[in-house]
């Protein structure tokens, strides 16, 4: 068993004012140079994580380590810790080169050394010609990266970033989030990001934690929780996701799952099969649906009619409206069958049982 810290442990931490229940039990881990992305709501407890990492705020109970210290009572310029906020707030009357030493400097690091490391990670986010510049000289996305410099030149153990890239126009921020990741994983940092822009956490992030209501809804990679959803909530937030209701009632060795217009099996000791005859919601992502072949008769299938069929050049979207009048949304290349579809047209839809989740409820 390996005895290595992990670099970051929250374990059941609450923050209460008063009433409002800013985090509930928030528990999760990171491992050295872990890029965690928070993703949730306006008010769900990202910001409060943030600043409970800090230090800024103290949890009401729980407890959080860094590297294996516990930091109750640890004031933030105590941790080690880098950040860098929506406004990354560079001195303006300091040249890029200064503004990067600056945190060396108040760490007590001796001139000629600050320069040098001020130099070194001016180097690696790309900005070696341009050390004698003043933040005013330089473009967004090239201050960014001179605060990201500032945000890693001391090692921290921790770095913290608050909607890093909101200051920034679309286009920019694409090139920014993977640059910024590679940074990161250059340097080995462990990074904690919030953000409201679902594709950034897809791009940047090793993990991603989507936060609920100060609770934490789900932790998993990028591609755990596209797949694997554990709640309507989760499914809906990353992705586009049809959501099918319905009933799972067993039958001999077989999960039979059913609703208005739908039906599913799974063999009965798939972990994604209800015990006993339970209500269920069925998570289908778009992409997975196909059109049934001439004749078929398909386990997954839903029947309906075509509501819609929109052409996107690589693709066709298409919404099928089901026998309750709920729409079910398609993302199909199979071009040429699609193009002979009309309007009204009743179509048989099906996909793979490896394609679909099943929440309770
Ligand atoms: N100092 C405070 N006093 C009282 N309530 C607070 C305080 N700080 C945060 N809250 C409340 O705690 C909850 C969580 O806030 P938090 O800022 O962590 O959310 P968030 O997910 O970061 O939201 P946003 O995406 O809007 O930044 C909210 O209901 C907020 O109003």
């Amino acid at each position: 068993m390996s005895f290595e810290h992990k670099a970051l442990q929250l374990d059941r931490v609450s923050k209460h004012y008063g009433e409002v229940r800013a985090l509930e039990d928030v528990s999760f881990e990171l491992r050295k140079g872990e890029f965690l992305t928070m993703l949730g709501p306006s008010g769900s407890g990202k910001t409060t994580t943030l600043r409970v990492i800090a230090g800024f705020v103290e949890p009401s109970s729980g407890a959080l380590l860094i590297d294996g210290r516990d930091m109750t009572g640890v004031p933030p310029q105590r941790r080690n810790i880098g950040m860098m906020f929506q406004d990354y707030a560079l001195f303006p009357h300091m040249t890029v080169l200064e503004n990067v030493a600056y945190p060396l400097e108040t760490r007590g690091v001796k001139r000629s050394e600050r320069e040098s490391r001020a130099r070194e990670m001016l180097g690696i986010v790309g900005l070696g010609d341009f050390a004698k510049r003043f933040p005013k000289q330089m473009s967004g996305g090239q201050q960014q990266r001179v605060a990201l410099a500032r945000a890693l030149v001391f090692h921290p153990d921790i770095v913290l970033l608050d909607e890093p890239m909101a200051a920034l126009d679309k286009k920019l921020r694409g090139q920014m989030q993977i640059e910024i990741m590679h940074i990161a994983r250059k340097v080995g940092a462990t990074v904690v990001s919030v953000t409201h822009d679902q594709e950034e956490a897809l791009v940047m992030s090793d993990r991603i934690a989507i936060f609920r209501a100060g609770k934490l809804a789900q932790i998993g990679t990028p591609q755990e929780l596209y797949t694997r959803p554990n709640s309507e909530f989760v499914a809906d937030f990353i992705g586009e996701a049809n959501l099918l209701r319905g009933t799972a009632r067993r039958e001999g060795g077989i999960c039979r799952l059913e609703g208005a217009g739908w039906r599913a099996s799974l063999p009965g000791d798939d972990p994604r099969a209800p015990a006993k005859t339970a209500a269920v919601t069925v998570v289908l992502r778009p992409e997975v649906i196909a059109l049934a072949a001439e004749g078929e008769r398909p386990a997954n299938a839903l029947t309906g009619t075509i509501e819609d069929r929109i052409y996107l050049g690589v693709e066709f979207r298409l919404i099928a409206r089901l026998a309750d009048g709920s729409a079910v949304q398609v993302r199909s290349r199979d071009l040429a069958r699609i193009s002979a579809l009309a309007q009204g047209d009743a179509v048989t839809l099906c996909w793979r049982d490896e394609d679909f989740v099943v929440i309770p409820g």
